[in-house]
């Protein structure tokens, strides 16, 4: 696969004034305010005349709690509040935890920013134990998606594993009240609201492959507005970026916009982007992997090519039976 070699003009790359202020739409939950207002400090850093404004929403994903969210509609509901207010012109730009963005973005938005990852892999909290190992048979896991759920299944079929939702803060309360012994978490989000200490241990990729684009921020805005991603360009991550686009390619070919236990994770080794991804049944009793690595410049395409390697296995049956 080529890529065209974009050459400057005589006149030079088109410049934009840099801007004088920047309004950044939000959910309201402790880890999304604390992702925007990180995005906050850092444009504030760049562009030091600039005044920074966060607009504070709530989306319809936050108010639906009693509910898997793949019964409901899945990620949309977590950004298109936000969308609608940079339709609308009251905010310039929407911060996202990149594993919410849905795998197909509406035609007028574009995602021109990927910042760089936090710790990617999923975390084990508990107040009993210190590590899926030392949790007898029976013992109750909480998790909020099928990715997690399969994979402790696998790896862990004695346990019992149980539906858990709400924002971080909900979900440690819920454990805490000791309506479960453990609960899956992704570390990044811990770690972001100060949590960390509450980690007993990270999960390898080995045990819990992550979800497309978990521990990445994404920042949106509108196509339409070169201007704005002109702005962001510098708190873009490349290898970041690299790796959460081969991964969303691997979502996208699969799952579209419809939730199934799938996990896909890249990370740059020497240069080389590589990348491994699975798709399973609820309850672990199928699952196919793949991995396949090549240059971070063909992200897409090596998406691609794990899809197709998956489907090769038999994950088309998999999702088949999903419906
Ligand atoms: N689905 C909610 C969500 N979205 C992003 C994170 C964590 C941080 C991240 O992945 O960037 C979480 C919490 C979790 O899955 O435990």
């Amino acid at each position: 696969m080529s890529y065209p070699i974009v050459t400057r003009t005589e006149s030079g790359p088109a410049t934009h004034p840099a801007p004088a202020r920047i309004v950044i739409a939000t959910r309201e939950s402790r880890l999304a305010l604390w992702q925007a207002e990180h995005v906050k400090a850092r444009l504030e850093a760049l562009y030091p005349a600039c005044q920074v404004e966060l607009l504070g929403m709530t989306t319809r994903g936050d108010q639906i709690l009693d509910r898997p969210l793949a019964k409901v509609g899945g990620k949309g509901l977590f950004v298109k509040e936000l969308e609608t207010a940079l339709l609308d012109g009251r905010a310039d730009i929407a911060v996202h935890s990149m594993k919410d963005v849905p795998m197909e973005m509406g035609e007028p938005f574009a995602l021109p920013c990927i910042s760089a990852r936090e710790v990617p892999l999923d975390a084990f909290v508990s107040n009993r134990y210190a590590s899926l190992e030392d949790m007898p048979p029976g013992a109750v896991v909480g998790t909020s998606s099928l990715r997690r759920e399969s994979q402790l299944h696998m790896h862990y079929p004695y346990l019992s594993v149980t539906s858990l939702r709400g924002n971080l803060d909900t979900r440690l309360r819920k454990l805490d009240e000791g309506q479960y012994d453990a609960i899956i978490l992704a570390a990044a989000g811990l770690m972001r609201l100060g949590l960390g200490e509450r980690i007993r241990g990270v999960l390898p990729a080995e045990v819990s492959l992550p979800a497309a684009g978990q521990g990445a921020l994404g920042i949106e805005c509108l196509a339409g507005r070169p201007e704005v991603a002109a702005w962001l360009a510098p708190l873009n991550d490349p290898e970041t970026s690299a790796c959460v686009r081969a991964e969303r390619t691997v979502a996208r070919a699969l799952a579209g916009s419809c939730e199934v236990p799938l996990g896909a994770y890249g990370e740059i080794r020497d240069g080389q982007l590589c990348l491994r991804g699975f798709v399973a049944l609820p309850d672990g009793s199928r699952v196919v992997r793949a991995e396949c690595s090549g240059a971070p410049a063909d992200a897409e395409q090596l998406g691609q090519t794990l899809a197709d390697a998956l489907r090769a296995q038999g994950a088309a049956d998999i999702l088949a039976e999903l419906g």
